[in-house]
């Protein structure tokens, strides 16, 4: 061994969700592991991204619950206040973007933490921020995860635009705000801020909000956030950014809109060049690192979490973190599956799907049929918006989606029928309680035919 090179078992690279998962589980297996963090040991999830946003979410789903009283239980007067939004932010989800008691977690278990950047040097091998050798003798987990992708729009580099950073760490609410993309963090946070105050603009370059779902949820987000005085553009880009003083302008191909913030919320990117996937053998210009079932990557080398490009959700990089430490310890274990992907847009109504779209599953060639369902009985009864879609494939369902207020609880059902291939028949079967939001499952199966 080289007097400058420190050796591991295992090398994990990034402590999001999902290296954070590995990295203690095989600490805890007692290996020698080192977690190399260049920000804080969590990853975006719990400092910027899931939980700070639900955060505020709560918050502001109670604003837009006390506005719903009168006409149904009274009169309510609603003062929106950012302070103590930012102060649970800050003293609850994040200890001020303090990270030590995750990072005492991951040595409390005999992990070896090395604050820094680490680059691919070689099979086995990490430089970490061109200094520390680290060499692993069963292999490196990449787990670095991704951060907010910036168009290359004339105008915009250079500017004090937001991602989801400034936007969780902001302390008070602009008076106006354009938000750059409407897929899952465009909507949350437009609806956030649009409730506690803010003028918002929502600009989307795909011809639906949430383009990625089913284009009825789109559809329904847009109606809600026309009723909130969200200003929706779609089937838009933004051609030029300019920032005078106090407030952007964005030109786009139909106008122009100006505001005093602008959230750049166009998608995610992992940065493998600069990880220099390349010394490890793989495709440095690829968008994801392409992983087998058992999440291996490579010859000692498996990735987890974002970087994968299975879907950016931090349940699928906790589940894809169990599938690897087993991989890794030589254990029996399940491979990774994907035909069951639950995900939830947690903007009011909620937006909850798993596994295809109709689009997605007519374009692989299924035995295709689908049926939507308005919320029924329960949505009425709550003035509340939302529909059941399913989509089958033959006897079975490819895919579905719950729209509205527990439209992410509901998806539970969806999730269990979609991930175990449940047949259809069995599904009609069931007693389904009345008057629950679930209840429009029933409905949307008898539309089945
Ligand atoms: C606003 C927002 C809201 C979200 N809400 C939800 C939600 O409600 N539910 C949900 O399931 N998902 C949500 N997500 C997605 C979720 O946060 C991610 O899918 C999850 O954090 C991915 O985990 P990960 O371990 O792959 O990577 P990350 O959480 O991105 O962590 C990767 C870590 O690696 C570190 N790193 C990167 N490069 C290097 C390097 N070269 N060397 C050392 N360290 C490095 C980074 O500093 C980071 O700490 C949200 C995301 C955003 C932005
Ligand atoms: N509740 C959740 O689970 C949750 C919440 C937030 C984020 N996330 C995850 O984080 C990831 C990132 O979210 P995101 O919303 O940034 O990405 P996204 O890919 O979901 O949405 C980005 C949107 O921006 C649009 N867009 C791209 N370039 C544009 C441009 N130049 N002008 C206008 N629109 C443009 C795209 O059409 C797309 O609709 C998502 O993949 C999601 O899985 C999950």
């Amino acid at each position: 061994m080289d007097a400058e090179t420190e050796e591991f078992d295992v090398i994990v690279l990034g402590l999001g969700p999902g290296g954070e998962e590995v990295a203690e589980s095989l600490a805890e297996a007692g290996l020698a592991v080192a977690g190399v963090e260049a920000a804080l040991v969590g990853g975006e999830c719990p400092y910027w991204g899931c939980v700070p946003s639900k955060m505020m979410i709560r918050a502001a789903d109670l604003l837009a619950e006390a506005r719903r009283i009168p006409g149904m239980s009274g009169e309510a007067s609603v003062v929106p206040d950012w302070a103590p939004v930012a102060r649970r932010i800050r003293e609850e989800a994040t200890d001020d973007w303090d990270d030590k008691v995750a990072a005492e977690r991951f040595t409390g278990k005999g992990g070896t933490l090395v604050r820094g950047r680490g680059k691919l040097t070689g099979p086995r091998e990490v430089l970490v921020d061109g200094a520390r050798v680290l060499r692993a003798r069963r292999g490196v987990v990449v787990a670095i995860g991704s951060q907010a992708a910036i168009p290359p729009i004339p105008g915009l580099h250079g500017t004090p635009y937001w991602t989801n950073h400034e936007a969780i760490e902001a302390d008070r609410v602009p008076e106006s705000l354009i938000v750059l993309g409407g897929g899952a963090v465009g909507a949350e946070l437009a609806q956030v801020y649009a409730r506690f105050g803010a003028r918002v603009t929502v600009i989307e370059a795909a011809a639906s909000l949430l383009p990625q779902e089913e284009p009825e949820a789109g559809e329904l987000i847009a109606k809600v956030f026309a009723d909130e005085g969200v200003t929706v553009r779609t089937g838009t880009t933004a051609t030029r950014v300019d920032h005078h003083g106090s407030a952007f302008t964005v030109m786009t191909e139909g106008g122009s809109h100006r505001a005093e913030r602008l959230l750049v919320a166009t998608g995610r990117r992992s940065d493998l060049a600069a990880l220099g996937v390349g010394a490890a053998g793989l495709d440095e210009s690829a968008r994801a690192i392409d992983v087998d079932d058992h999440m291996r990557a490579g010859d000692g080398l498996w990735a987890v979490g974002d970087v994968t490009g299975k879907g950016n959700f931090t349940h699928m990089a906790t589940y894809q973190a169990k599938i690897a430490l087993a991989d890794i310890l030589g254990k029996p274990g399940p491979t990774a599956a994907y035909h069951a992907v639950p995900r939830v847009t947690f903007t009011d109504p909620e937006v909850g799907a798993v596994g295809l779209t109709e689009r997605q599953a007519r374009e692989k060639g299924l035995d295709v049929r689908a049926a939507v369902a308005p919320l029924s009985a329960r949505g009425w009864i709550a003035r509340s918006d939302g529909f059941v879609k399913l989509v089958a494939d033959g006897n079975v369902l490819a895919g579905a989606t719950s729209a509205g207020p527990s439209g992410g609880e509901v998806l539970g059902l969806l999730t269990l029928a979609v991930h175990a291939r449940i047949p259809i028949e069995r599904l009609r079967s069931m007693i389904y309680a009345y008057p629950t939001f679930h209840r429009a499952i029933e409905e949307a199966l008898a539309g089945l035919g």
